[in-house]
Order: C-alpha cells, then sequence, then structure tokens
C-alpha cells in the first residue's frame, strides 16, 4: 500500500443519471420529478446539429425555471472536436443560474482536453463573479479515453465522475456491434457445445474504478441502449456495481427504478455488513486480527469491504 491513502469520492448518491436531450423541454418537469439522483440534459448526441442553438436556450431556461429539488444538475457539453463546445460553455457560464451544480465532458481523450474546459470555466466564473464551483463529470468513450483514463482522473479539481459510453467506445475501438452496452451476441466462449458470454466491457470498466478510486471520484456505467431489456440492463448493473461502480444512466425512465434498486446494498446486505463490522469489534477487544463470522474468514479487509456498503446505506438513509 501506498503511503498515500486513497482518497474518498464526493458524498452523493450517484445511483441514476437519468438523461434528456436539450431539444425536448417538454421531459424536463418530468425528468425532475423521476427518482434519478443526476440529471444529465443534453447538449451533445441526442441533439441534432441544427438543434444546438434552441436546446442551449432551453437548457439554460430550464435551470432557473425548473426546480430540481436536491438532485445534481448535469449538462453535457459537446465534445472538444466539434464547432459548438465553447459556445456551450460560455453560454451556460454566463447565463445559467447558481443551480448548475456539474458539465458533463464527452469524448475526453487526455488531461488536456478537461485542462482546456477548466480554464475556460474559471475564467468566466471569475468574469462574471460566480461563486459556486461548477464541478466536472467525464465520459470515456474513445480509444484515447481508456489509455489516458489515469490522468483524467487527476485532471482537476473539479472532477468528481467518470462514466464508461459504450456506444462511441465501440466505435472508436472499431467493435463489431451496434448495440448500445450489455452482452454481445458474438462475444461468447464455447466448451463442451455450450455457449457461455463473457462481458466485453469488464476490462474497460475495470481501468475506469480504479482510476476513479484513485482519485477519489465516482465511477458510473453509462447507457444500456435497449430500454425493453429490463433484465439485460439489470444483469448489465450488476456486473458493474460488482466491479463498483455506483451507478448507471438511465435513457429511459423505465431504467430509473431499475439503477436504484441495483445499486442501493439490499436490507440483507446492510445487516450482514453491519454483523461484520460487530464481529471485527468483538475480535479486536479479544486482540484478533480475524475471526470466523458464519463459518467464513472475515479479517481487517473485510471491515473496509463492510464500510463501503454501510456508507452507501447511510448516504441512502440522508
Ligand atoms: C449514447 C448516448 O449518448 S445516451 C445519452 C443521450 N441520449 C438521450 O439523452 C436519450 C434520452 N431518451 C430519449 O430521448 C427518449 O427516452 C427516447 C427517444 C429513447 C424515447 O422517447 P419516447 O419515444 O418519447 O419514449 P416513450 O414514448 O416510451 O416515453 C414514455 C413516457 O416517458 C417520457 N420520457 C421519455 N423519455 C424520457 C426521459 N429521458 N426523461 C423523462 N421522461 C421521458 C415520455 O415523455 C412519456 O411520457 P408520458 O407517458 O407522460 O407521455
Ligand atoms: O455517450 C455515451 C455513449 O455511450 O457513447
Ligand atoms: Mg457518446
Amino acid at each position: 500500500m501506498s503511503f498515500r491513502t486513497q482518497p474518498l469520492p464526493p458524498a452523493r448518491l450517484n445511483r441514476c443519471q437519468l438523461f434528456g436531450p436539450g431539444s425536448r423541454e417538454s421531459l424536463f418537469e418530468k425528468m425532475a420529478k423521476s427518482a434519478a439522483d443526476v440529471i444529465n440534459l443534453d447538449l451533445e448526441d441526442s441533439v441534432a446539429p441544427a438543434d444546438k442553438d434552441r436546446a442551449r436556450a432551453n437548457i439554460i431556461q430550464a435551470i432557473g425555471d425548473i426546480d430540481w429539488g436536491d438532485k445534481t444538475l448535469s449538462v453535457r457539453i459537446n465534445g472538444l472536436d466539434t464547432p459548438f463546445w465553447y459556445r456551450d460553455v460560455v453560454d451556460l457560464l454566463e447565463q445559467a443560474g447558481d443551480r448548475l451544480d456539474q458539465i458533463m465532458i464527452p469524448k475526453a481523450g487526455n488531461a488536456s482536453d478537461i485542462y482546456a474546459v477548466d480554464a475556460l470555466v474559471t475564467a468566466i466564473e471569475r468574469a462574471k463573479g460566480r461563486t459556486k464551483r461548477i464541478n466536472f463529470e467525464v465520459i470515456i468513450e474513445s480509444a484515447a479515453g481508456i489509455c489516458h483514463v489515469e490522468e483524467i482522473a487527476a485532471s482537476s479539481p473539479r472532477m468528481q465522475a467518470i462514466s464508461l459510453g459504450a456506444a462511441d467506445f465501440a466505435a472508436s475501438m472499431g467493435m463489431a456491434t451496434t448495440g448500445i452496452g450489455g452482452t454481445q451476441e458474438n462475444y461468447y466462449m464455447i466448451r463442451e457445445g455450450q455457449k457461455y458470454w463473457p462481458d466485453p466491457w469488464h476490462w474497460a470498466q475495470t481501468a475506469i474504478v480504479a482510476a476513479c478510486r484513485t482519485h477519489g471520484l465516482l465511477p458510473v456505467d453509462g447507457p444500456f441502449g435497449d430500454f425493453s431489456d429490463q433484465d439485460g440492463f439489470i444483469a448489465q448493473a450488476r456486473r458493474s456495481a460488482t466491479l463498483g461502480m455506483v451507478g448507471k444512466w438511465a435513457i429511459h425512465p423505465s431504467q430509473v427504478a431499475l439503477a436504484n434498486e441495483v445499486f442501493s446494498p439490499s436490507e440483507a446486505a446492510v445487516t450482514e455488513a453491519r454483523e461484520i463490522l460487530a464481529a471485527m469489534e468483538k475480535a479486536k477487544a479479544e486482540g484478533a486480527g480475524a475471526t470466523v463470522y458464519k463459518g467464513r474468514l472475515v479479517d481487517i479487509a473485510s471491515i473496509k469491504q463492510a464500510e463501503v456498503i454501510v456508507r452507501q446505506a447511510e448516504l441512502i438513509a440522508g
């Protein structure tokens, strides 16, 4: 273990991020009333180029007009490879009210991309006297992004979260699929005539989780495109949660409850975690570093594992 202790991520819920196109303002009230922890108003890929100006104006208006409750409110700007992104940042920072919490930077390729947005945001915050710091979340969705994920995680004190964007990631990697996330038909192993479908997103997710955990950020799983496939969504979300991700995007309201369920520890899991902590307290009092709980080893590392679950339960309880 390095002498540097691992920083904790921001202490806020991020079980579900609900997306909606900035050009469909009729969805905004519904998004605000949803059970998602984070709202992402989109200026990027769900908005046609001809609608960018209108979507920007809609979002700026809605940030001030709509009651977003205690949700984290984020706007996804356009990528740095487009002519739109600087206008997104300038208009948002100059015109949107203080209710805006976060900017989502898509298709980040390296730390300099974040530096560029940080420089612009910082200048406008100073010029306009904005006192509430705008935070950043980033999507890793390119070959360059995954190669540089650790430097991206470390790139700015504004950084709060990183998501995997399976659609653009697949395109950038040249993956032979048009599916957005989930099991891929042709990605299988075969043994004794039986097919078995491994998880093609596993390694990228793990790289994101490691970078986020190293730098105290929230690792998040991105979209699952087939919103009629609830079992597929749940399976994908459960794998992500098992790997250490804290939440998942919803690209349709039907996915919000599913994400909240998967990323909230069950009562049984919380009870077990508290029992492990109690068993270890007893062991420590008796001078032992390890003990037996329900027939299995628990030791000092088990305390940290149990604390992950208890911390999440406490966040949910408020
Ligand atoms: C790869 C990526 O970058 S993913 C991130 C970017 N993509 C997005 O933001 C897309 C977000 N999702 C959407 O735009 C839409 O949900 C679509 C296009 C997928 C489907 O839209 P629709 O055909 O209108 O969905 P559907 O008819 O099933 O909607 C059912 C209800 O949910 C509402 N609804 C649909 N999408 C949303 C949403 N994102 N947020 C809140 N409510 C929504 C509809 O208005 C409708 O409400 P009603 O019952 O009061 O009439
Ligand atoms: O932006 C998200 C993606 O999957 O691409
Ligand atoms: Mg994308």
